[in-house]
């Protein structure tokens, strides 16, 4: 069933049940037992807010308040959204990109997104299940997307190995991924948006995107926990595709 942007359906999946039987290792390695994940879950504004808006997650909140600062997100922007499950930053650009075609109008966007979980439909969305690390992975979505993009943005995090400095590589690797794409698909003038974990290694990349893009920005969003070493990088303004084997990605 395809349901509404704002659609409360999908947000009490058995992936939130599943949760609650784990233990979440924090930014500082301590451990939360699933009775403080669940006190933490209770007492956060962003969680009650995400519930009374018909959010998906309290991630959506990171790209609204991203957006809200660098504007990417425009009526008639076509956005590529990897790592989407369970869907909270495709039911943002939706509304966004106004990819619903309401009688606004405005341009018409569209929303891609990709992830290796299953997602519940999101009306305006076009949603696959896939390993964005997997052979071929960038030319299937580029099939999906038909053409070219104004947003690339990814949210993908590879589940916690419980170490920081492989969580950091992994994390490493698929804005690479991530980037290797946006720079292939983006329109000149296009934007990057990416998680990435404090960690060290990421120098290459930073370097890599401000020779390839007018801006670029490493933001930790409110929306984002404290105790979390995550923070996004916004590259904007991309500079055209680089010449083939000449400042490429990965
Ligand atoms: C923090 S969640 C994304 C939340 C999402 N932005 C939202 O608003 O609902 C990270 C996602 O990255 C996905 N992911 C991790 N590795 C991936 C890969 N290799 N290919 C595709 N998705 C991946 C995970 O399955 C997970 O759903």
């Amino acid at each position: 069933m395809t349901k509404a942007p704002g659609s409360r359906a999908g947000k009490t999946s058995g992936r939130g049940q599943r949760d609650l039987r784990v233990r979440v290792k924090t930014a500082k390695g301590r451990k939360l037992s699933s009775t403080l994940w669940l006190e933490r879950q209770l007492n956060d504004p962003y969680v009650a807010r995400a519930r009374r808006e018909g959010y998906r997650g309290r991630a959506a909140f990171k790209i609204l308040e991203l957006d809200d600062k660098y504007r990417f997100l425009v009526p008639g922007a076509r956005v590529v959204d990897l790592g989407c499950a369970p869907g909270g930053w495709c039911q943002v650009a939706v509304e966004r990109v106004n990819a619903l075609g309401e009688k606004s109008g405005k341009a018409v966007g569209k929303v891609l997104g990709v992830d290796l979980q299953p997602v519940d439909p999101i009306s305006g969305a076009e949603i696959h299940q896939l390993d964005f690390l997997s052979e071929g992975a960038d030319e299937q979505v580029k099939q999906w997307l038909g053409g070219p993009a104004d947003v690339v943005m990814s949210d993908m995090a590879a589940a916690s190995s419980g170490h920081k400095g492989t969580d950091h590589l992994r994390i490493v690797a698929l804005v690479e991924a991530a980037a290797a794409l946006a720079f292939d698909v983006l329109e000149p003038g296009g934007t990057f948006v990416a998680k990435v974990l404090a960690g060290g290694a990421e120098t290459d990349m930073q370097a890599l995107l401000k020779r390839n893009f007018t801006k670029v920005a490493n933001v930790k969003p409110p929306a984002s926990r404290s105790d979390s070493s995550e923070k996004f990088v916004v590259a904007t303004g991309f500079r055209g595709r680089p010449e083939k084997g000449d400042d490429q990605p990965g």
